[in-house]
Order: C-alpha cells, then sequence, then structure tokens
C-alpha cells in the first residue's frame, strides 16, 4: 500500500476529488470539533505575553499548563526573520520534485531526513502529511544533498533555530516550574551511569507539511499523539490544522496567530511534575484549499544523558512518585514501542482507571 510519500512522489495525490482508501479515517461523532459555546465564543488555549514576565505571567502560565497542557506565546524574542526563513526552507523543501525528496528519506536506523511521521506504524491509515526530522547532525549530509550550492545557508539557519529555540524553552521551563513552586535547582538530575552510543542532542526539529486535501473531514494530517518531550514549541503557517485534546470539551481548535509560538507539554514535564501537569494530546488536521506548514521544536529537557523522575518537592513527603526515573532516549525507545502507553508503561503505582 503506497504511503503519502510515495504518492507524492508520484504525483498521485494532486489531481484527486476523492481520497484512496488508505487514507480515509473512520470520523465518529466526538472526534469532530465542538461548536462554539453558547456564548458565541470558541475558547481555546490562551495566549500570553512573555514580553516582560513576571508573577502574573507565571500564574496564567501555570494555570494554562494544568488546564490545557498548552498556550501561545506573544513577545517570546524569536525574530520574525528567523521565523520566516525556516518556514520559506521547509517550503522549499517540500516544492521539490518527489525524487529529490526520496533521495535525503530517513534510513532504516537513523531518525534524521525526510519520511513519515515515527508514529505512523501504529495506525492503520496513512496520513495526509510529509515531514523532514532534523534530530542530529547526519541532517546536513541530507541537506548536502538536497541543495548542493546552497546547503551551508540552510544549515546556519537550522542551527540558528536551534540554539534560539532552545534558549526560550529554558525560559518557558523556569516559569512553568516557579508555577509549580520549585526550581531547575529542585530536579537533582542524575547522571546515567555507563550509558554510550550515539548521542543524542537536546532538541529535535521536525518540519511538517500538509498538502491540500479534497476530503479534509475523512483525512488526518498527523494523528492524535503526545509528545515525547519535556515541552514542544510549534510555530505553524498561517492555515490552521492544529488541534488540542481538553477532556472537558473534545477537540479545539488552536488557529494561528501572526508571530505567536505554540507550547506544548510533553511527556517528561509530565513525569517530573509527577502528573500535575499533564502531558497534551493533540493532532492535525488538513485544509481543502490550502496547504499547510509546521514547525516542531521537540526539546529533551536542559540537561543531556539523564535520569528524569518526578521532583521529589512536588510529590512532597507523605505523596507517592508516580513515575519511575527515564532518560530521554530510553522513553523514545518506549514510546517507539508502545506508544501511547509509554507513560503507563513506567508508572509504578496502578492507574485506577485501568
Ligand atoms: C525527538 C523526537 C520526538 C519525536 C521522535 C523524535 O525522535 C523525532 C521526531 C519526533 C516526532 C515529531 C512528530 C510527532 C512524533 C510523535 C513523531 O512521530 O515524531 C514526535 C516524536 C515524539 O515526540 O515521540
Ligand atoms: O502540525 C501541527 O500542528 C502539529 C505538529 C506536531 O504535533 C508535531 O510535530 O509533533
Ligand atoms: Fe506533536
Amino acid at each position: 500500500m503506497p504511503s503519502i510519500t510515495e504518492e507524492i512522489c508520484t504525483g498521485n495525490l494532486g489531481s484527486l476529488q476523492t481520497i484512496p482508501d488508505s487514507f480515509t479515517w473512520n470520523v465518529t461523532a466526538e472526534d469532530s470539533v465542538l461548536p462554539p459555546s453558547s456564548a458565541g465564543v470558541e475558547e481555546s488555549i490562551p495566549v500570553i505575553d512573555l514580553s516582560d514576565p513576571d508573577a502574573t505571567t507565571i500564574q496564567l502560565i501555570g494555570n494554562a499548563c494544568q488546564t490545557w497542557g498548552a498556550f501561545q506565546v506573544a513577545n517570546h524574542g524569536i525574530s520574525q526573520k528567523l521565523l520566516d526563513d525556516i518556514e520559506s526552507l521547509s517550503k522549499t523543501l517540500f516544492d521539490m520534485p518527489s525524487e529529490r525528496k526520496l533521495e535525503a528519506a530517513s534510513s532504516d536506523k537513523g531518525i534524521s531526513g525526510y519520511g513519515e511521521p515515527r508514529i505512523s506504524s501504529f495506525f492503520e491509515k496513512k496520513m495526509w502529511s510529509e515531514g523532514f526530522t532534523i534530530a542530529d547532525s547526519s541532517y546536513r549530509n541530507h541537506f548536502i544533498t538536497l541543495w548542493p550550492q546552497d546547503h551551508t545557508n540552510y544549515c546556519r539557519i537550522v542551527e540558528e533555530y536551534k540554539d534560539e529555540m532552545e534558549k526560550l524553552a529554558n525560559r518557558l521551563l523556569c516559569c512553568i516550574l516557579g508555577s509549580l513552586g520549585v526550581t531547575v535547582d529542585d530536579i537533582g538530575w542524575g547522571q546515567k551511569a555507563g550509558n554510550s552510543g550515539t548521542k543524542l542532542e537536546r532538541g529535535a526539529i521536525r518540519l511538517n507539511h500538509y498538502p491540500v486535501c479534497p476530503e479534509p473531514e475523512r483525512a488526518m494530517g498527523l494523528a492524535a499523539h503526545t509528545d515525547s518531550t519535556m515541552l514542544t514549541i510549534l510555530h505553524q503557517s498561517n492555515t490552521g490544522g492544529l488541534q488540542v485534546l481538553r477532556e472537558e470539551s473534545g477537540w479545539v481548535k488552536v488557529d494561528p496567530r501572526p508571530g505567536n509560538l505554540v507550547v506544548n507539554m510533553g511527556d517528561l514535564i509530565h513525569i517530573l511534575s509527577n502528573g500535575k501537569i499533564q502531558s497534551v494530546v493533540h493532532r492535525a488536521k488538513v485544509n481543502q484549499t490550502r496547504s499547510r506548514i509546521s514547525i516542531a521544536y521537540l526539546w529533551g529537557g536542559p540537561a543531556g544523558d539523564v535520569e528524569i523522575k518526578p521532583i521529589s518537592k512536588i510529590i512532597g513527603p507523605l505523596g507517592t512518585s508516580l513515575y519511575r526515573s527515564v532518560t530521554w532516549k530510553e522513553y523514545l525507545q518506549i514510546k517507539c514501542e508502545v506508544f501511547d502507553k509509554a507513560l503507563d508503561a513506567i508508572r509504578t503505582v496502578v492507574n485506577p482507571s485501568d
């Protein structure tokens, strides 16, 4: 059964009036986005101004994390030029002829490169998207293949993007921990003894492209998932598609606001906060008239190959640590094996809902 990358490659999807069965998802009533509330205003994740963070900002961030598991940030300090540069790099990449993109396909062993999202193997149906993952320095070889003349310039954009995003992610983590009454020093990172192997960078970038789709209601751009990160910072082009799942409201749209970035709580902050902050389930839907680009910076936290476990100050003297310790590398491996059961797999206390 051909995947979207092969379909795009053979130019098969562009001219279709209906989508092939292999791309048709079962849509149920609870699957669709709820209509606007009775007040006529559709509620969504809050927008928080980071220009002059104070105690109120930290409280707003804390509320957003515990209520939604996500928020948008304005005045975050990342230049519009850098956001435009990474978006146009992505457009240039996805506009390339399919054969060229496939020359930069991720290998069986490597994570970096062109291809479908890692979670595809857990779903029967194909997702209406293609992407490129930058998880280690091997992306540079893919860029040389894609842009023999201009790769230096494109690599420079990626490196600057990673640096700037890492700084913002650290600032956000301080605010999130502050809202829980702890600091980064309270984490007490413990070094994992004897853990060698390939160096995992602290952050990965995933460039996502969602082509125009003739039947968007029946298709799925990126299936519901949580990120295996401390937090993820998402830049989306001016086309909507991102939705977050909120227990009491169902799927809620996160419409793009020019210049703003979306911040999603990942599984590692869920572990660190002993479940006080839950990772947000989210997905991307597609559009009948407009294609969409998003760029996710998936951040594993401030330290390298260290043990991540619930912070004792958050657990409290009488509380119970709900999760065993894991390194990011181990957690990514667990996610690859059991996908949405990964948090349960490292839980020390049985969940009453199980
Ligand atoms: C660091 C990572 C998180 C990620 C797996 C990866 O090694 C690189 C790609 C990431 C991504 C992006 C799209 C959604 C996601 C679930 C996927 O399939 O690949 C995430 C992975 C994750 O958070 O588990
Ligand atoms: O495209 C989006 O809006 C979501 C992307 C995403 O969730 C991811 O890359 O992990
Ligand atoms: Fe995600």
